[in-house]
């Protein structure tokens, strides 16, 4: 086996809202956290919305890419694969923009990257060395995200009714299903699908074994 100059591996999983992407990412993270290890959110990543009115925030479609700052994203990927550390924004649901804070992300062996359109870019799909796609039903989906965003995000049931019918769904029939194709391995069951989250992890440690990537002891490093 040939070692290969040290690398972060980046493992991409993507699905639509509520699919479980969150609990993957999770399980992967407690499995592999004798690496040095970080979950980075796409939802962080929401386009500055400082300037607009809340009227104007309110309106906006969360769901399309053009929500999202790649290019910030991006250059914030490619820092990390140059073990570079950066000031990650955080994103408001509350205030619908992001927060002034930024939290420092130092550089780490093991990126995982979760989001509803991270395959949608091809530049950030280049920087990936595994892309999942978790896939689950679009009602078990709403019936997530009622239960979710009426708990965490402090979100009305008529609201997100109508941000669901408006956007979330024809979005992800539009944008984020069809990136599916770019996916190497497709979950269904998302947290609950212990084979695929055991054979996720054997081949992300069999490549950061080739990358010369050392387990670490005692990372207790919880990034979400
Ligand atoms: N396989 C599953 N079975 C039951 N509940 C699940 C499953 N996967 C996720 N959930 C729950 O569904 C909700 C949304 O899951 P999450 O991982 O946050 O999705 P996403 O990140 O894709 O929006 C969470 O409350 C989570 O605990
Ligand atoms: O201000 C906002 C920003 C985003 N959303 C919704 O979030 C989901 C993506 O997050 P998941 O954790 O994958 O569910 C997306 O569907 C947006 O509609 C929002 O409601 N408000």
């Amino acid at each position: 086996m040939s070692i290969q100059k040290k690398r972060p591996v980046v493992i991409g999983i993507t699905g639509g809202s509520g699919s479980g992407k969150t609990t993957v990412a999770r399980k992967i993270f407690d499995q592999l956290s004798n690496f040095s290890i970080t979950i980075i959110q796409q939802d962080s990543y929401y386009n500055d919305q400082t300037n607009m009115s809340m009227a104007d925030r309110k309106s906006v479609n969360y769901d399309h890419p053009m929500a999202f700052d790649f290019n910030l994203l991006i250059d914030q990927i490619k820092h990390l694969l140059n073990y570079e550390a950066i000031e990650k924004p955080v994103y408001d649901y509350s205030q619908f923009t992001r927060s002034k804070q930024t939290i420092r992300q130092e550089p780490r062996d093991v990126i995982i990257l979760e989001g509803i359109l991270i395959l949608d870019d091809e530049r950030l799909r280049d920087l990936m060395d595994i892309k999942v796609f978790v896939d689950t039903d679009d009602d078990i989906r709403l019936i997530r995200r009622i239960e979710r965003d009426t708990k965490d995000r402090g979100r009305s049931l008529d609201n997100i009714i109508h941000q669901y019918l408006k956007t979330v769904k024809p979005m992800y029939h539009q944008f984020v299903e069809p990136t599916k194709r770019y996916a190497d391995l497709i979950v269904p069951e998302g947290g609950e699908n212990q084979v695929a989250i055991d054979l996720l992890t054997t081949k992300m440690r069999s490549i950061l074994m080739q990358r010369g990537n050392k387990e670490i002891k005692n990372n207790f490093d919880s990034t979400i």
